[in-house]
């Protein structure tokens, strides 16, 4: 696995390395001891599927609130999607900051995501699957969120959703917290 660091201090974008031969590859696509060597702590909890019917289905900015943040490892398997973290740690230099990249089947570039953070995305392309692996347990009170197009983040999404649920469209804006 090969770990790239974003400008998101604890978002790391992570490659796979192949080993190809004539019947195709072996990858690791998830190792404790990979991600410990890179300063990871991640014990998986929980694997989530997210499927979409549509290209610009938007889904997101969701972060668990503590005392149970939600660190996660996101994988696109199928299609395409735009996927993007924000950094809500107050303190953090990167406060209000976002990343994102473009993870498919077909690149199979997956973020690890810190708890502290929110993370969503939009579909490229119809039928897109997401795979993400939970470092912590589902608590359904602390779920939170923000808005997509919050001009506190300034998100440069590269197409226009076509498609939200009326939560996630109609998060308050934001209040920093310094
Ligand atoms: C996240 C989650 C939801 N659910 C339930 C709650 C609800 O009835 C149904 C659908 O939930 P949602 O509408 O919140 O699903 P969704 O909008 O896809 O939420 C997800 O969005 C992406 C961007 C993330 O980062 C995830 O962590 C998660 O927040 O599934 C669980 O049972 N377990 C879970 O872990």
């Amino acid at each position: 696995m090969k770990f790239t660091k974003t400008n998101i201090a604890g978002v790391d974008l992570i490659e796979l390395e192949t080993h190809e031969d004539n019947r195709g590859f072996f990858a690791r696509s998830f190792c404790v001891d990979e991600l410990g060597d890179n300063g990871h702590d991640f014990a998986v909890h929980q694997a989530n599927l997210s499927f979409n019917h549509h290209a610009g289905t938007l889904r997101g900015m969701h972060y668990q609130a503590a005392p149970v943040g939600d660190p996660k490892i996101v994988r696109c398997i199928a299609g395409r999607i735009f996927d993007v973290v924000i950094d809500l740690r107050a303190g953090s230099p990167t406060y209000c900051q976002w990343t994102g990249a473009e993870l498919s089947a077909q690149n199979r570039k997956s973020f690890i995501i810190p708890e502290g953070c929110a993370h969503g995305f939009i579909t490229l392309d119809d039928n897109s699957e997401v795979m993400y692996l939970m470092g912590a347990p589902f608590e359904a009170n602390l779920a939170a969120g923000v808005r997509w197009n919050d001009p506190a983040f300034a998100i440069d999404w590269p197409i226009t959703p076509s498609l939200i649920n009326d939560r996630d469209a109609n998060y308050p804006d934001y209040e920093r917290q310094e």
